[in-house]
């Protein structure tokens, strides 16, 4: 577990990838503000959901870029607790976590894999953006986050989706799919800051390889994509080793490439060398997101297209 006191000891690793490296520090002490994401499939008329959050004391304002997504104050207010989230017309979530799936862009009538769906804030992201028409697979290895992404399904009343329980490493379809989304377990140090010591998942001493896992999850995906098809891989974290080097590991293996994507919110490259390691050029094609420049959690993305 780390304190804030500690983080600057344990951010250090990154002073020279990370911009404005003492802004970043200072940022983690400010709280993450509140944001949901306004869900179409369930809430044809934005007003009507405005509306009702309004009556309840909450103010809402659109976040520039992102149509679907709104920022709320107070940023402690329940949302959970209203009738916008029961009846499904809202879902809380950050707007960093809205990247991977931007960069998969959903169309109607595709096949597309979750691989790490679990509860489900980018499938049903998926659902919106596909307009529910698309055949959604959303996996998990884990039951218990599986019992909740098939409550969040219900609730935003996705049809498209179904869920499966694999690890994802091993997943068995041999339909091809048009696009696969690694959305990675990952040590989570993007979502680092003041009151929410102890969500570091990262264990120092080695006792979870969480690159051997992500390396695993992204090869697997790769190999489930038709030749053509686009796996988006994505992490919460700032660790070179869970993020360019997975993605490297994968572009040494297959012929893949990575292509550049446009993000409505603030990105630096990429990084194509690493404690004296050079790694593929191409990934500077890929993006990495840092809570000071976008007002949210770190996030890092990498489109990747199948190419044989
Ligand atoms: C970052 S979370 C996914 C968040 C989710 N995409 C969302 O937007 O709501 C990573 C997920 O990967 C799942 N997971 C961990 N190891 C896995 C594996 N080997 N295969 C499939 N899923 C796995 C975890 O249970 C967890 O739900």
């Amino acid at each position: 577990m780390l304190k804030l006191s500690e983080a600057p000891a344990y951010f250090e690793r990154y002073k020279d990838i990370i911009p404005d490296f003492e802004r970043f520090l200072e940022h983690l002490k400010e709280p993450l503000p509140l944001y949901f994401r306004l869900n179409e499939l369930k809430c044809p008329e934005p007003e009507m959901a405005l509306k009702g959050l309004a009556r309840q004391g909450v103010q809402t304002e659109p976040v520039p870029g992102l149509p679907q997504f709104y920022k709320v104050e107070p940023r402690d207010f329940p949302l959970g607790n209203t009738e916008e989230y029961y009846l499904g017309y809202i879902y809380p979530m950050t707007i960093s976590s809205a990247l991977p799936v931007i960069a998969l862009e959903p169309e109607p009538g595709e096949y597309i894999l979750d691989m790490c769906a679990a509860p489900g804030s980018k499938t049903t992201q998926i659902a919106q953006a596909a307009k529910d028409k698309a055949v959604i697979v959303a996996n998990d290895r884990r039951l218990d986050r599986l019992t909740a992404l098939v409550a969040n399904l219900k609730r935003l009343g996705v049809a498209s989706a179904m869920t499966t329980l694999y690890r994802g490493e091993v997943f068995p379809f041999g339909v091809p799919f048009d696009k696969v989304l690694v959305d990675a377990p990952c040590s989570g140090e993007g979502r680092y800051r003041q009151g929410y010591e102890g969500e570091l998942l990262y264990q120092k001493e080695g006792h979870t390889n969480l690159p051997a896992i992500q390396k695993g999850l992204l090869v697997r995906a790769f190999d489930l994509v038709k030749v053509g098809g686009v796996v988006v891989y994505s992490t919460c974290t700032f660790n070179p080793e869970e993020n360019e080097l997975v993605v490297d590991y994968l572009l040494r293996k297959r012929q893949a490439e990575i292509l550049p994507c446009e993000y409505p919110l603030p990105c630096h490259p990429g990084i194509t060398e690493w404690e004296g390691k050079i790694l593929h050029p191409g990934l500077a094609n890929a993006a990495r997101f840092y809570p000071h420049e976008t007002q949210s959690v770190g996030f890092f993305v990498a489109k990747i297209k199948r190419l044989m």
